[in-house]
């Protein structure tokens, strides 16, 4: 039977002195991937998070990145997205559009932004059966070890309270095992509803990058890389992350500041 925990994980941690040293060397990564995997397997799926993420993706879009990365074979998904417009100041898809989609050529029909007309729960079911359609097209493939669906990369970023993605410390759907996508209607961060991948999708992704900056995030990095718990209390949602197959921490000076 299929298990959901990833077989192995290579776990490494990169410190850098500053944020924009983490967003030259996240850019650099992320073109490598893009090139690794369109030549492995003819493109590249990309799930994206919001908050500073998208900010620190930046260098991506500019030169050489900009014209030598092959956008035409990617493919956009999120981890998690608020259940709002699309046009709306909270929507993870605006965030994305302004810091980073618009300024590339990647096709539109390439990018799977949510519903935004439906309530979170079925909003959740139809980016579950999006996903399954795309891996009854072999647009996607599955994991051969937890046969949850298998991402290239997942760009996630994490909240001072150990939150990724949308899977909160408080909350129970952080816990859900059979679901690819489940939603929320009372995120203790506004706005309240949004949809979250489960961690047995995020889990399954070959490369994961953990891209953490600012001090505020230097407790909760210490937590997550040390020996993962809170006094008191169950391991936080970012200590359960674990990629198929590499898991590279991102870190500034700040983030890394109490390791
Ligand atoms: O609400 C969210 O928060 C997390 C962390 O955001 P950050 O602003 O602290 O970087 C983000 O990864 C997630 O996608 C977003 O919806």
């Amino acid at each position: 039977m299929a298990s959901t925990t990833p077989a192995k994980t290579k776990t490494k941690v990169l410190k850098f002195d500053s944020e924009e040293d983490v967003a030259v060397a996240l850019a650099k990564y992320t073109a490598d991937l893009s090139e690794k995997y369109i030549k492995q397997k003819g493109s590249f799926s990309v799930v994206l998070s919001g908050g500073t993420l998208i900010d620190t993706l930046r260098k991506l879009v500019e030169s050489p990145y900009k014209d030598s990365v092959d956008w035409s074979k990617w493919l956009i998904f999120w981890v998690d997205e608020r259940v709002v417009p699309l046009d709306h100041e909270d929507s993870n898809y605006l965030l994305a559009w302004r810091g980073f989609l618009s300024k590339v050529p990647i096709p539109t029909s390439n990018i799977y932004a949510i519903n935004d007309k439906k309530s979170p729960a079925d909003a959740a079911d139809d980016y579950e059966e999006r996903l399954k359609h795309l891996v009854e097209s072999k647009i996607l493939p599955i994991s051969d070890v937890t046969g949850f669906p298998k991402f290239d990369l997942m760009l996630l970023g994490m909240g001072p309270d150990g939150h990724v993605a949308s899977l909160f410390p408080s909350r129970q759907h952080r816990y859900e095992k059979k679901r690819w996508v489940t939603f929320i209607t009372d995120s203790p961060k506004p706005p309240p509803p949004r949809i979250t991948f489960t961690f047995p999708v995020i889990n399954s992704a070959s490369e994961i990058a953990m891209v953490i900056t600012g001090a505020d995030l230097a407790d909760t990095t210490k937590i997550a890389l040390g020996d993962g718990q809170t006094p008191g209390s169950t391991p936080l949602p970012c200590c359960e992350v674990s990629a198929e197959g590499e898991l590279t921490w991102f870190l500034d000076k700040d983030a890394a500041s109490k390791l």
